[in-house]
């Protein structure tokens, strides 16, 4: 078991933002990629967090050819060490040349770590980075401080709350 990092700061995003935000990596993506005109050849989702930033990137490059790998290393806030829990047909992903890895997140790096290991000429896009994870992605939308904690649409409901006046 790893000791948890305190998360002093709690960084929300909205269903809008995340789109908007995987919408702009894939945007960043295209053309970028080795085949003759710059294509990829399939787009490969770390679950579970990788995959409504995969569909979006998919859909933007309009690549039909989608698969997940299945990697769990928190339980909530805890970080334990990264499990591959199932992958891709070797078949399709052979070394990982031309196919684009999505993640929502990279923060220590450790999940990036062991699938780069995997396929090591693969393309890892994340659309948010931590300074730590930094190194392990190729490509990242917008970066965020190692102390905050990532909140995303799926993991949050609309509440409820006091108004100002009423607290205290
Ligand atoms: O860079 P790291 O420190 O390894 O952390 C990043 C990983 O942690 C989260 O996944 P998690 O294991 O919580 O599973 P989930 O995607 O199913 O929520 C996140 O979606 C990344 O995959
Ligand atoms: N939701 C979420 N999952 C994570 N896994 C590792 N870091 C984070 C984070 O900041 N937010
Ligand atoms: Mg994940």
């Amino acid at each position: 078991m790893i000791t948890p990092l305190p998360h002093e700061k709690g960084f929300h995003v909205s269903w809008d933002q995340i789109h908007r935000d995987a919408r702009a990596l894939a945007w960043r993506l295209d053309k970028r990629g080795p085949g003759p005109d710059g294509s990829w050849r399939a787009v490969i989702a770390i679950t579970r967090g990788g995959m409504a930033p995969a569909m979006i990137v998919a859909r933007e490059l309009d690549i039909r050819m989608v698969d997940t790998i299945s990697v769990k290393s928190y339980n909530h806030q805890t970080q334990a060490e990264p499990v591959v829990l199932n992958r891709p047909d070797d078949a399709l992903m052979g070394d990982g040349e031309g196919v684009l890895v999505v993640d929502d997140l990279v923060d220590t790096g450790k999940t990036l770590e062991v699938v780069r290991q995997l396929y090591p000429k693969a393309h890892f896009a994340t659309v948010y980075a931590k300074p730590k994870g930094e190194p392990l992605v190729d490509t990242f939308i917008t970066g965020v401080s190692q102390d905050t904690w990532i909140f995303f649409p799926w993991d949050m409901a609309l509440q409820y709350v006091e108004p100002y006046r009423g607290k205290d």
